[in-house]
Order: C-alpha cells, then structure tokens, then sequence
C-alpha cells in the first residue's frame, strides 16, 4: 500500500467526460488501496469558523460543559470528559461534544432491539446559543455531500449509483464529534503517554474530517506502520466505515487509524462527521464486478463487522462507554475478560 493520500477534486465530477472518468477511477483506487483521501473543490467554505465555535465550545466554564454531561445520557449524546470514551480499553486523552439525529424519544418496548435507546434529542449549551444552528447547518450540509459522494463511489465500482439510497433514506444515523485533544499539561508528563484516540476502524459509511493544522491524525498503511495524513486547509479527510467494507465483501477498505496526542501545551481540535446507514438498515452486497470479484471483509478477532448498523453502532458504543453501559444500560455489559477492541 503506498503512503501517498490522494486528494480528489470534486469539481471534477461535475467536469468534462474525461475528468469525471478520472477522479471516478481515482476513487476507486483510493477506496480499494488506502481507504482514505483528502476532497476539496467541495464547495463547503466554512470549517475554519466550526473550528472556531469548537474551540469557543471548550473554552466555556466547565460546569456549563458538564451541564451536558454524556453520563446522563442513555443516548451516548452529550459533553465527555477527558478519557470518557474509551478505544480498546485504554482511555482517550480528548473532550468531545457527541451529537445525533434530532428525534423524538420513543418509548421502547419489551422486545425492541437494542439500538432503539439511541433515539431521541441532543444536548446543547445554553451558554453558547449560536452552537445549535450552525452544527444544525453544518449537518445539512454535510449530509447532502456525503450522499452525493456516496453515489460517485458506487458509479465508480459500476454498481447502480442509487443501490445504497434506501439504507439512508430517510433519516440517515449521522452523527458529529466537536473534539478537543490538549497535549500534556502536567509538569513531567511525557509527550508520549496515553492515546489521543486509540487505534479503530469507524463504524458506518464514510466519514468526513474537519482538522486544524496540528496533525496528528495517523492511518495504518501495514500492520503497526503508520503514515501521517498531511494538513490541507480546507480539504475533507474521507474515509471509509465498516459498513461498505460489509457491502463491498472487503473490496473498500476501512482502514485502522488513531490520533496521536499534541505536544505538551499544544491544543488540537478537529470535527468528524459520520455519515451512517439508518438504525434498522441492513447492507447487501453491491451488484459490482469489484465486489464480486473481492475476497472478503477483514475479521479480527473481537471485532465481528455487523451487516445491520444498529448492530454494528451499538457493538462500538458499548465498548467505547463502558460507564454509560454500566449506569444506563447494565444488560448490555459484555461478560468480564471479552471486551478486546
Ligand atoms: O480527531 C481525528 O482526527 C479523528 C478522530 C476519529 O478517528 C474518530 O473519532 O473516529
Ligand atoms: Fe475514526
């Protein structure tokens, strides 16, 4: 696998025949080889001021960050402390603000599947009013891209580009991280302790990454041999979730990666969005010649890759919020000694 992250044109894809063939076939590969690339020309303008409202975000007094406390939530939505949200095992040394679809509750039933306790409202800060509408627009607009390039990926495999409308239509599973990674703070602290975000693969369709120009975003190019994903400002980092590798039988890659924590007094901030199937969706392979011809999905052990993205949603909250599973949801626990991602 090469080292290099394409990046991709989107302009392109509206272009002459011969640019749309091109950035498809680029697609293509990059989906296949790396799992990941960089998209610009997309036409959305705006991250540095999300960047900025993240960091605004952050700054507000705790008790109005903890007033949003995600331990409260049977949602997994709301504020996390440093280290909440947990990758194999080991806490994650950033703050996050987790947002969902804006829904009503629904009472569940005996019966329902599990994934139906992520129904329901966000929360936002009343002391930062201005959050609320622009992530709201943020979202609108992101979904529309995403939709949009999910489409391309599929005429670049020469499936139908509208196989995967129904799996999102109409209320696709999004979901949108503000984070915020502080370095060390504490005096003999070392640089190299404790994971930013620890190793993992993302769990849904694509997801789209809005990061400062700290870096620190690695991706796995062969079995414990990391690249950096280079700073350009502006440009989406895309990659690919589990659930088109489940789609594709392992033809598109999701490709491991992590955050490697700032130096010390450095403060990063980034944004992803992920863009899912609905809960109840289930994927079925792609009519592709790609696909047909792929050898299969990777399966580690302790990561079994669920068709149906509740499943799969709820198999990564589950071991990502062991304190929210033990206050809200104590049957859900996984037996001792079997949590292993
Ligand atoms: O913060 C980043 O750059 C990436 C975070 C990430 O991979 C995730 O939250 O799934
Ligand atoms: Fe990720």
């Amino acid at each position: 696998m090469t080292d290099t992250f394409p990046v991709l044109d989107l302009r392109d894809a509206a272009g002459s025949e011969e640019d749309r063939a091109a950035f498809l076939s680029r697609l293509r590969t990059a989906v296949h080889e790396i799992g990941f690339f960089q998209l610009v020309g997309h036409g959305i303008e705006d991250a540095d001021d999300m960047l900025e409202l993240t960091r605004r975000f952050f700054a507000l007094p705790e008790a109005d960050r903890l007033a949003l406390n995600i331990l409260d939530s049977p949602l997994f939505r709301g504020y996390s402390e440093l280290g909440r949200e947990h990758t194999k095992g080991i806490p994650d040394q950033r703050r996050q603000l987790d947002i969902g679809p804006e829904q009503a509750a629904t009472p569940s039933a005996p019966g329902d599947p599990a994934y139906r306790c992520l129904i329901g409202r966000n929360q936002w800060p009343a002391a930062m009013p201005e959050l609320r509408p622009a992530i709201e627009s943020w979202i609108t607009r992101l979904t529309d891209l995403s939709h949009r390039l999910l489409r391309l990926l599929l005429e670049s495999l020469d499936a139908p580009a509208g196989f995967l409308d129904d799996v999102v239509d109409p209320d696709p599973q999004i979901h949108l991280k503000l984070l915020h990674y502080p370095g060390p703070t504490q005096p003999g602290e070392d640089a190299g302790a404790g994971q930013g975000t620890g190793i993992h693969n993302d769990l849904g369709l694509l997801t789209l990454l809005v990061q400062d120009d700290n870096g620190g975003l690695q991706v796995a190019v062969e079995e414990d041999r990391f690249a950096d994903v280079p700073v350009i400002p502006g440009a989406f980092v895309v990659n690919l979730g589990e659930l088109l590798e489940v789609a594709t039988r392992g033809y598109v890659r999701a490709t491991l990666h992590r955050v490697v924590r700032p130096a010390p007094g450095v403060d990063r901030y980034s944004i992803p969005f992920f863009y899912n199937p609905r809960l109840d969706a289930t994927m079925q392979p792609l009519p592709s010649p790609y696909v047909e011809g792929a050898g299969g999905v990777i399966d580690v052990a302790g990561n079994p890759l669920f068709a149906l993205y509740g499943d799969n949603v709820m198999k990564g909250l589950i071991r990502s919020f062991p304190d929210i599973v033990a206050r809200h949801h104590p049957n859900l626990a996984p037996a001792a000694g079997s949590r292993s991602s």
